[in-house]
Formats: structure tokens, C-alpha cells, sequence
């Protein structure tokens, strides 16, 4: 997703706090129809500032007032003297309160007005205006079919507030949702606008407030920040007298045998985020590789959890389950990692080890699975964790009393405090092997510099997605690696190093 999106809000909302918000509005003076006309003309700047030359659009509107900022769309292009239609798909004699208004409006301003039928004709820029905050449950016909029809038109299309289908609290397809070109977004931007489905959904996100008084809006606590550089930890600057015992000592466990390279990774990656010290524990056989690829690393072989609780001695921070396997030595180096009392990052194999019982967690641990890894820790399949991921990584974070990173495209952080954080930075070019080994490192090397786990976590997962964007200009063929100088540059420019 476009760097572009710094320029939205932080704060995240669920359906019902923004219908609360809209409430508060009206409440405050501020007429539902007055929202609805701003809205329709935010929509319709947006529209034509994508598509200047367009000169045509149509509309599919539904019942609610989603519709009605369609209807106005429509009046607004039309006296502009665009070729402006409406298809309906609900009658508009079933219309009530503003979205009726809206549409007598369209119809005021000469828009031709028809109903919605399978073979209708669609031309010009689409604008969806099916379904918005209020869908509830799965989208059922004839809606159903206008989405599948809009979809495979071809045409360019913008979604009004919310791709129809998408729910607005998970980003979760709900059977079908349009996949737009464009969304304009009003008042709170919803959480559901940037996860699950999102992603291939929403096209560029624009941000309308329709001028809502900023200090009603502050007063609904949202569900949940966008991670973005003004509400990401900063690193302190450091001292010209620092020195390495100030920077935290990060010990990677993993790399049982095949598997030596994601422990590696890990620990690169803990170095390359500026931990004063690391080391790795891993399989004897894959340190003479390790130590020619990373001398910085102290890379030591272990083959019992005794050796291993003798290294713990001297470190502050474990990265445990890159590479780990799930075999004998596996188990035992992560049991051995459980009873120390040290801040602690379990990715890969230790969570799928935890996910049949066979440690449990320590405190100040940080969780990292991705959608699989959850499903097993959360005893549900892969599709219910991505149905609702604010809830899947709300559980883990309960269910561990731990910080949960909840990977892929729209990663979610939680702290069992209740606190939710979402990056909307990232790139599918990141869809490959050694990713989240880096990512599991870059957490473990902020926390050993001090970071608390809930802020390691979503300064992270920011500069990791950041990173993997800038690399993905060159397209497809990203290597994990390629990350550690990216990462590096960006955490200079968020934190420098030296004031
Ligand atoms: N004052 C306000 O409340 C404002 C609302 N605005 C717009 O209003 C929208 C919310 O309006 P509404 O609450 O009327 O909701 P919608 O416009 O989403 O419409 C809800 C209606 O859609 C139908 N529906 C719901 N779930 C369905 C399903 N699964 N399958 C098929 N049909 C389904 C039902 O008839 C339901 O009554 C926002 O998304 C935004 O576009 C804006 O105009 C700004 C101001
Ligand atoms: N389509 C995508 N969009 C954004 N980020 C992605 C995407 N695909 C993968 N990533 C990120 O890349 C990392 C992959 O981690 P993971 O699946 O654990 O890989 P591995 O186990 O091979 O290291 C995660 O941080 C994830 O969020
Ligand atoms: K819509």
C-alpha cells in the first residue's frame, strides 16, 4: 500500500462508533442531511480529481444512506453536465428519511434514474454506492450480483465510504466486495479499511471529515490507531560515550538441522537494528556457516537445554522458534527459554510447539505468528482467523497475557492492556521465505534497546512494512535480506542516532 497513506488519521473506528459519531453530530447541530450533502461533495472532488475527463458515471445505490451520498454524487455530476444514471437496485419509492431527500434531489437535477437489472448497462466511472457502514451479515441478492457485476465491468470504479461488502469492523469480505479503484472515506476511518480483504478492495484511500467538529470526534475513544512515524517509539538518541552494555545482549535460539538460515536471519536482523550484543544458539553444524556470513554474531552450538540456560545467564532479550523445528531438540531448548525470566520474542516453531502445549508463555513475551500459526495457537482454522484478525490477535494477546503480531497484509499488534495497533504499509512482494524471520529479530533488537514490548512490536512491524515497500519497487524476487540496510536507513531517519 502508497506511502501516501500517511496523510490519513490515526484513529480507527468500528461500525458503531462511527454511526455513535454521526450521532454526536446530529446531536450537536450539525443536520444528517447537511453530513450526507458534504459527504456527496467530498466524493464527487475526489471523483473528479481521478478522473477529470471522465464526462460520465453511474451509479449503483442501495436503500440506506450510503445511497443517498450516491444520489447526490450523481446530482452533482449531472449539473456539472456529466452524463450521470442511477442504477437502483432498491426502489427508490422504498427510500426513507435523507437518502429519499437525496434521491429527489438526483432526480431534481435531470439524472435518469432506473431500475437495476443483471444485463444493465454500466459506462463511465462506477461509483458504489450499494452498501456502507450498515451491511449486516453476508451480502444477499440482488446486491450480491450488482457487486459481481461492477467487478467485472472493467470500468474504473470508486467506492463511496466503504467498498460494499466489506465490513467496516474486520475487512472481511462478507461472500462478495467491490474491489474499487478509489474509496473515499468519511468522518472515522474504519478499521475494516485497512486488513483482512481490505487490501484488494479499497485502491487508493482518501479521508473526508466533513468538517466534524475535532473535539466530538476526539471524544469517542477509537478501537484502534494506524501505525504511521507520528505515533510509532522513537529511539533515544545515543550519547557520545555509549557503549554496547547500554544496547541490550539478544540471543537468537533456532536453526535446528535444515533450517540453520531463519535463526541466522533473526540474528542479523537483532544486529542491524542496532542491539549493543547478539548471539545464536543453534545446531553446532551451522555455526562455522554462521560466523562466515555474521562474525559480529557470537554464534555458539548447543545440544541440551543445560547449555542453553548457561548462555541465558548473560542475555536480556530471547528471539526463540526461527528455524527451531518441532523435534526433541526443539522442545527442549524452548522449555529451557520458558523458565527464563527475560523479555522474549516466540515466532515459527515456538508457537507452533506452544500450540500443543509444550511450553508455556513467560512474561514480557512477544507473539508473532501469521494467520496459520494463530489458527493453531487459537484451536480455529486459517479462515476464521482471517474472518475477524482484530479479534484473532485480540484473543492470542488475552489467551498469553502477551504482546500478539498478527503478520500479513494489514498486521495487527495487541496488547492485553486492550491496546490495537494496525500497519497499513507493506507489499506482496514480501509473500516470501525469511520475512518474518527479520521481522522476529528487528522486535527482539528494539526491545533489547529498550523499548517496551507493545512499542518494540509496532515500530517493528512499521519499519519492516516500510521497509519491504521501498524494496518493492524493484518488484517481485525480494530476499529477506535485503531488508537489514533498508531497515537501518529508516530507522535513522525516524530515530537518528546521534542529535
Ligand atoms: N448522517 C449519517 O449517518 C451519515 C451517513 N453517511 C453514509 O451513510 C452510510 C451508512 O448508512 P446506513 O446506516 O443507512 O447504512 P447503508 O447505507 O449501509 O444501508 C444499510 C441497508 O442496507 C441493507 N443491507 C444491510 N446489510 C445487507 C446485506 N448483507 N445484504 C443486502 N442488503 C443489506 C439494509 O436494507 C440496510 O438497511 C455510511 O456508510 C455513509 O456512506 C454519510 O452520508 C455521512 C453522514
Ligand atoms: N501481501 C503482503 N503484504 C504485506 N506484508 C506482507 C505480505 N505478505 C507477507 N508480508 C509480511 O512478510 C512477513 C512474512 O512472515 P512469515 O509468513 O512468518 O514468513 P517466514 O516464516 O518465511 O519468515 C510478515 O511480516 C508479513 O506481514
Ligand atoms: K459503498
Amino acid at each position: 500500500m502508497p506511502d501516501s497513506h500517511d496523510d490519513l488519521p490515526i484513529p480507527l473506528y468500528s461500525a458503531a462508533q462511527v454511526r455513535e459519531l454521526d450521532a454526536r453530530l446530529i446531536a450537536a447541530g450539525t443536520p444528517g442531511f447537511e453530513l450526507m450533502q458534504r459527504a456527496g461533495h467530498a466524493a464527487w472532488r475526489a471523483l473528479r480529481r481521478r478522473w477529470p475527463d471522465a464526462g460520465a458515471l453511474t451509479v449503483l445505490a442501495g436503500r440506506g444512506n450510503n445511497a443517498g451520498d450516491g444520489y447526490l454524487v450523481a446530482a452533482l455530476a449531472k449539473r456539472a453536465g456529466w452524463l450521470a444514471r442511477v442504477l437502483a437496485v432498491c426502489n427508490p419509492a422504498q427510500l426513507q428519511g435523507d437518502a429519499a431527500k437525496a434521491c429527489d434531489e438526483a432526480r431534481q437535477a435531470g439524472v435518469e434514474i432506473q431500475p437495476w437489472r443483471e444485463c444493465a448497462r454500466l459506462e463511465g466511472v462506477l461509483v458504489d454506492a450499494l452498501l456502507g457502514t450498515g451491511l449486516s451479515g453476508e451480502v444477499r441478492e440482488p446486491y450480491a450480483q450488482a457487486i459481481r457485476q461492477l467487478n467485472a465491468s472493467g470500468l474504473p470504479v470508486m467506492a463511496v465510504d466503504i467498498p460494499s461488502g466489506l465490513s467496516a469492523d474486520t475487512g472481511r469480505a462478507l461472500g462478495v466486495a467491490v474491489r474499487a479503484e478509489l474509496t473515499v472515506t468519511f468522518i472515522g476511518l474504519k478499521l475494516g479499511l485497512l486488513t483482512g480483504d481490505a487490501p484488494d478492495c479499497v485502491g487508493a484511500l482518501a479521508f473526508a471529515d466533513l468538517q466534524a467538529d475535532p473535539q466530538i470526534v476526539a471524544g469517542l475513544p477509537a478501537e484502534a490507531v494506524r501505525l504511521a512515524a507520528g505515533n510509532v517509539a522513537r529511539l533515544a538518541p545515543r550519547p557520545r560515550s555509549a557503549h554496547k552494555g547500554r544496547y541490550g545482549h539478544l540471543l537468537v535460539v533456532g536453526g535446528d538441522r535444515g533450517l540453520g538460515g531463519a535463526a541466522l536471519l533473526s540474528a542479523e536482523s537483532a544486529l542491524r537494528s542496532g542491539a549493543g550484543l547478539v548471539s545464536l544458539a543453534t545446531r553446532s553444524e551451522h555455526v562455522p556457516a554462521a560466523l562466515a556470513r555474521r562474525a559480529e554474531v557470537m554464534s555458539v552450538g548447543v545440544s541440551s537445554a543445560n547449555q542453553l540456560l548457561a548462555l541465558m545467564e548473560r542475555v536480556d532479550v530471547l528471539v526463540v522458534g526461527p528455524g527451531l523445528g518441532q523435534a526433541a531438540w526443539g522442545r527442549s531448548l524452548l522449555s529451557a527459554a520458558a523458565r527464563g525470566a527475560r523479555a522474549q520474542i516466540w515466532d515459527a516453531d515456538a508457537l507452533n510447539l506452544l500450540s500443543v502445549g509444550a511450553a508455556s508463555v513467560p512474561a514480557n513475551t512477544v507473539l508473532t505468528p501469521h494467520p496459520g500459526e494463530a489458527a493453531r495457537l487459537l484451536g480455529c482454522d486459517i479462515s476464521a482467523v482471517q474472518a475477524d484478525r482484530p479479534a484473532a490477535v485480540r484473543a492470542l494477546a488475552r489467551k498469553y497475557a502477551a504482546v500478539a503480531i498478527l503478520k500479513g497484509a494489514g498486521s495487527l499488534i495487541a496488547d492485553p492492556d486492550g491496546r490495537l495497533a494496525v500497519c497499513d504499509h507493506g507489499h506482496p512482494a514480501m509473500a516470501g521465505a525469511g520475512l518474518g524471520d527479520v521481522l522476529a529479530g528487528l522486535v527482539g533488537g528494539l526491545l533489547a534497546q529498550g523499548l517496551p514490548p507493545f512499542e518494540a512490536a509496532c515500530l517493528a512491524v512499521w519499519l519492516h512494512a516500510r521497509a519491504g515497500e521501498r524494496l518493492a519497487v524493484q518488484g517481485r524476487g525480494l530476499a529477506a535480506g535485503d531488508l537489514f540496510p533498508v531497515v537501518r536507513q529508516l530507522l535513522e531517519e525516524h530515530a537518528p542516532c546521534l542529535n
